[in-house]
């Protein structure tokens, strides 16, 4: 059988591991259910390519007994299931039937959505499991095993996910290897694809030819970091809660007149920034990165190092910010709970990150003890590693949380400068109208000061007034925040 031959004639010894317990994850299905009970859930894309030729593999190898004289084995078995929508790209819907016919696959295109389609498969086929190209880092990977039952509210099935534990680098290296066909999106620089109306070529494959007119993409096996693989993915998210859009030069443009604006907040991770020893430097710092660039910055706090103070504040705050930014307590050490407490907010467990593994192992690999560095244990199904080459690892994204590890104001602005840097480049750099403001000093008292004070406020509600002394016998220093630009004079004239 062609694919099991490439593969177990190839020397990447880690892409053997991962066919090998994809195919006895098969197998462990195949045992379980007979083949008339299981479906093969087949869109076109490059995971359930890879899974359809594991899916022939693993019958050729179950069936050993049963092959003709000639070594190959009568069709597909399973009953394959193709949901088409009309906002799929033809490209992908030409492949998949170009393939059902290659491969003698018995396909049945449905054309409802996917739980009545689902629900009509399991009554009217008596289907009970369904094998799916679902891999850890998809967002519905979250909280999944290989085996899975299928979530309340929908048909009851088991969802065999063989592939789970895949890297995007192993999916290219089997499709690679194997030399299967793919659909030729994959070359054109898509990386992963969804319908339409959200999938465009992934930015960080944009060829550096600026002299043609026409954009030019790399293929998506040339992606480095398989953690930005959905970085050619329209934010659902952010379109959703703030009614941005896609400005002319591909940055997302927030529009605060509609009373929108990016609030961000800061969490410091520490005992001994609790009990007073250290002070800590980075958040004030940060938060003046962040007023630069216009982001809003609603709370900035200390918590100490223990999973469930992580995990409460981490909780509360992704969940009221599009952007959290966590400092301290990434590493090696017993208070280093930073990671532990991020997945516990989402609900998801630490498990082993081959990418992370890889850098750490490249920085610190004869330091590390055992075959399993526990600093490469992230939050599953939800991380993604941003990878810049001025930096020695990547920094790491957990959905909306991003988790910085300076320890000191170079190193974070190097993790700064890197971050905007690869938003940027990716596309995803949300770009807000900056902050404008005005300081005034007045030689008056607290109580002379209210009255006029209190009357601005109400009469500029967009303005954001504070005020302040550096001494109890100094002036009263008032600043004037807002988005937009307000005569300075008139105000300074208003009535002090
Ligand atoms: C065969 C099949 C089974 C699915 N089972 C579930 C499920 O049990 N629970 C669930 O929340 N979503 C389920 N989904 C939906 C997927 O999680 C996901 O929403 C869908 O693949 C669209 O992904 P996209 O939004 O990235 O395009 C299922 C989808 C398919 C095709
Ligand atoms: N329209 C669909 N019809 C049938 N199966 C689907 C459909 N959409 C998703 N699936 C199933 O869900 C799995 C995960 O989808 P996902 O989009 O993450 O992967 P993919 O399409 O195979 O690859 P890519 O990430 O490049 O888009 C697919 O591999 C497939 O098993
Ligand atoms: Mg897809």
């Amino acid at each position: 059988m062609e694919i099991d031959k490439a593969v177990r004639e190839c020397d990447d010894r880690r892409l053997k591991t991962k066919y090998a317990n994809a195919i006895y994850v098969i197998q462990r299905a195949l045992a379980l259910y007979s083949v008339e009970e299981v479906a093969f859930s087949f869109n076109g894309g490059k995971d359930s390519t890879v899974l359809l030729h594991l899916l022939r593999a693993g019958h050729y190898l179950s069936e050993a007994n049963q092959r003709s004289p000639n070594g190959n084995l009568k069709g597909f078995p399973f009953r394959t299931i193709y949901f088409e929508s009309s906002s799929a790209f033809s490209e992908i819907n030409s492949f998949t039937h170009g393939i059902a016919t290659t491969y003698a696959l018995e396909m049945e295109v449905i054309h409802t959505d996917f739980k009545s389609g689902l629900e009509d498969l399991i009554k009217s086929k008596s289907i009970r499991a369904i094998f799916l190209g679902v891999r850890i880092g998809d967002p519905t990977a979250v909280g999944q095993e290989q085996f899975s039952p299928s979530s309340p509210g929908w048909p009851p099935f088991m969802r065999v996910n063989p592939i789970l534990d895949w890297s995007y680098r192993d999916v290219w290296a089997f499709l690679l290897i194997s030399k299967v066909p793919y659909c030729c999106l994959y070359d054109q620089g898509y990386t992963s694809i969804g319908s339409i109306h959200d999938t465009v070529p992934n930015a960080l494959l944009r060829s550096g030819d600026s002299a043609s007119s026409e954009e030019k993409f790399r293929p998506a096996y040339m992606l480095s970091d398989g953690r930005l693989e959905r970085a050619g993915r329209v934010k659902k998210h952010l379109s959703s809660a703030h009614g941005v859009s896609p400005s002319s030069d591909g940055m997302y443009k927030l529009d605060f007149n509609n009373g929108s604006v990016l609030t961000t907040s800061i969490i410091a991770v520490g005992d001994e920034i609790l009990s007073g020893i250290v002070e800590d430097h980075l958040g004030p710092i940060l938060c003046r990165k962040l007023h630069s660039i216009g982001w809003l910055v609603s709370k900035s706090v200390a918590v100490r190092n223990n999973v469930d103070s992580v995990a409460e504040e981490v909780e509360r705050m992704k969940s009221a910010n599009d952007i959290v930014f966590i400092c301290g307590g990434v590493g090696p050490l017993h208070s280093d709970v930073t990671l532990a407490g991020i997945a516990k907010s989402f609900g998801v467990r630490l498990a082993p990150d081959e990418e992370f593994e890889e850098y750490l192992w490249q920085l610190i690999g004869n330091q590390s003890k055992g075959d399993r560095n526990e600093m490469a244990l992230l939050p599953e199904g939800i991380t993604e590693l941003l990878h810049h080459d001025k930096l020695p690892v990547p920094l790491i994204k957990c959905q909306n949380v991003i988790i910085l590890t300076a320890t000191n104001v170079t190193e974070l602005d190097q993790e700064w400068d890197c971050l905007i840097d690869l938003m940027r480049s990716a596309g995803q750099l949300v770009v807000v109208d900056p902050f404008v403001s005005k300081r005034l000093t007045a030689n008056l008292s607290d109580v002379e000061a209210a009255a006029p004070l209190s009357k601005l406020c109400l009469e500029f509600p967009d303005l954001c007034i504070g005020c302040y002394r550096e001494s109890r016998h100094g002036p009263l220093i008032i600043s004037f925040e807002s988005k937009v630009q307000m005569a300075s004079g008139y105000l300074a004239n208003y009535c002090f």
